[in-house]
C-alpha cells in the first residue's frame, strides 16, 4: 500500500466551485444497454430505470439541483457509484446458501486453509478478515502462522500438508511473503485444484490461452469483472485500458477483459503518454498503487472507472491520521465517467467475497456437487 502525504487531488476551479456529492446505487444503464431489472437487495429497482443520477449539492455556491434531474451519460451530473460492498455482501449471501446445502446434501463443508508468513499489519489484518468472513458463511478455516525468519522450506512444508488434507478446499499464501523467500517457487507448491487465488502459473497459463479455462481466477480481477456484470455494463468490444501490469490485478484482468472480447491496452511506467491512451477507453480499471494519479483529463466522458488502488493518505482529521484513497482522483473523475467505484467500498470487498466463492467453487469440484 502506498503511503504519500497528497491531501486532495483536485486543482480545477470546476471541481472546486461545483462540488457535488454522488448518491450510491443510482443505476444507470450503461453503454446503451436497455434498461435493467437488478435484485432489490442491492436497494435497486425493477423497474426499468432512466438514465437518471441523483445528486445532491454540499458546497455549490449555485442552487442545489433537483434530486431527480436527469444527468447524462456523457458524463455531465455525477457517475453512478458502483458498490462494492453491497455486491460483496449479497455474493456472500449466495456463497452461504450453498455452503448450507451441500453440507445439508452430502455433509461436506468446504475448507479454506491461510498461510500468513511475518507481522506486516495490513496482510495480519486482511488474513483475520478473511477468517472472519469464512466463519459468516460456513466455511472452516485453517491457519498457519509463521515467523517473518522462516525458511521458505517451512512454508512449502505448510503447503504440502494442506495438498493432501482432504477437509481443505482452497489454500492461499498472503502476499507479499518477506523479501527472502522465493515468491514464485512458493506459488509452484500449491496444488493448482486448490489455488483459489489463481496464482498458480499453470492457472494464469490458462487465462493466457483461448479454449483453455483456468480452475481458478484470481480474486480482485475476478471481483472487478463481477462488479461489470453486475452492473450490466457491456464489455464486448468495448476499449479498456489497464493501468499497471501485476502478477495479482493488472495482468489478470487484462487477460479477463480480453476473454469478454473487450480490446485491451496496458499501462504502465513505461508507457508514453498514459493519459491519452486511457484518455480512448470505455474501461478503466486502475491498479498501479499510486494514490490519486488518475486525474479527470485521463477520463474519456461517460467511461465506466473500476479503481483498485488502496492508498494511505495523510489525513489530520481521521482518527487514524490517515485516509483511504484510490489511484483514481474521485472528486474529478466522478464528474467525468458514467460509473466509478469508490476507495474504499469498491473493488476492496470484491476480493474477499471472492475468495469464498472460489473456495465453494473448489469443494464442489472436488466433490463432484453440482
Ligand atoms: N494471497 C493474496 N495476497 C494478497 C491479495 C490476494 O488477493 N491474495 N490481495 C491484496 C490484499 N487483500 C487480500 O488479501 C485485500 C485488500 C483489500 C481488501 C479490502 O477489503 N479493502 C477495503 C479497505 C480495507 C481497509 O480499511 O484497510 C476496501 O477497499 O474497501 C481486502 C483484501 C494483497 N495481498
Amino acid at each position: 500500500m502506498a503511503s504519500t502525504f497528497l491531501r486532495d487531488c483536485s486543482t480545477s476551479s470546476t471541481v472546486r466551485l461545483l462540488h457535488l456529492q454522488c448518491r450510491t446505487n443510482s443505476l444507470l444503464p450503461l453503454h446503451g444497454l436497455a434498461p435493467l431489472s437488478l435484485p432489490r437487495t442491492l436497494g435497486f429497482s425493477r423497474t426499468p430505470i432512466s438514465l437518471r443520477a441523483l445528486c445532491v449539492a454540499s458546497a455549490s455556491p449555485s442552487p442545489p439541483p433537483s434530486a431527480t434531474a436527469e444527468a447524462s451519460l456523457s458524463g455531465e451530473g455525477c457517475a453512478t457509484v458502483i458498490d462494492g460492498k453491497a455486491v460483496a455482501k449479497k455474493i456472500r449471501e449466495e456463497v452461504s446458501a450453498e455452503v448450507a446445502r451441500m453440507k445439508e446434501a452430502i455433509g461436506v463443508v468446504p475448507g479454506l486453509a491461510v498461510i500468513l508468513v511475518g507481522d506486516r499489519t495490513e496482510s495480519a489484518t486482511y488474513v483475520r478478515n478473511k477468517k472472519k468472513a469464512c466463519g459468516h458463511v460456513g466455511i472452516n478455516s485453517f491457519e498457519v502462522h509463521l515467523p517473518a525468519d522462516s525458511t521458505e522450506e517451512e512454508v512449502l512444508n505448510s503447503i504440502s500438508g494442506f495438498n493432501t488434507d482432504p477437509n481443505v478446499h482452497g489454500i492461499l499464501v498472503q502476499l507479499p511473503l518477506p523479501p527472502h523467500m522465493n515468491e514464485q517457487n512458493v506459488l509452484n507448491a500449491v496444488s493448482i485444484e486448490k489455488d483459489v487465488d489463481g496464482f498458480h502459473p499453470l492457472n494464469i497459463g490458462r487465462l493466457a490461452m483461448r479454449n483453455r479455462e483456468p480452475l481458478f481466477v484470481p480474486c480482485t480481477p475476478k471481483g472487478c469483472i463481477e462488479l461489470l456484470h453486475r452492473y450490466r455494463v457491456d464489455i464486448k468490444g468495448k476499449r479498456a485500458v489497464v493501468i499497471g501490469r501485476s502478477n495479482i490485478v493488472g495482468m489478470p484482468a487484462a487477460l479477463l477483459l480480453q476473454r469478454e472480447d473487450a480490446t485491451v491496452s496496458i499501462v504502465h511506467s513505461r508507457t508514453s503518454n498514459p493519459e491519452e491512451i486511457t484518455r480512448q477507453a470505455d474501461i478503466i480499471i486502475a491498479a498501479v498503487g499510486q494514490a490519486n494519479m488518475v486525474r479527470a483529463n485521463w477520463i474519456k466522458p461517460g467511461a465506466v472507472v473500476i479503481d483498485v488502488g488502496i492508498n494511505r493518505v495523510e489525513d489530520e482529521e481521521s482518527p487514524r491520521g490517515y485516509k483511504l484513497v484510490g489511484d483514481v482522483c474521485y472528486e474529478e473523475a466522478c464528474k467525468v465517467a458514467s460509473a466509478i467505484t469508490p476507495v474504499p467500498g469498491g473493488v476492496g470487498p470484491m476480493t474477499i467475497a471472492m475468495l469464498l466463492s472460489n473456495t465453494l467453487a473448489s469443494a464442489k469440484r472436488i466433490h463432484n456437487f453440482h
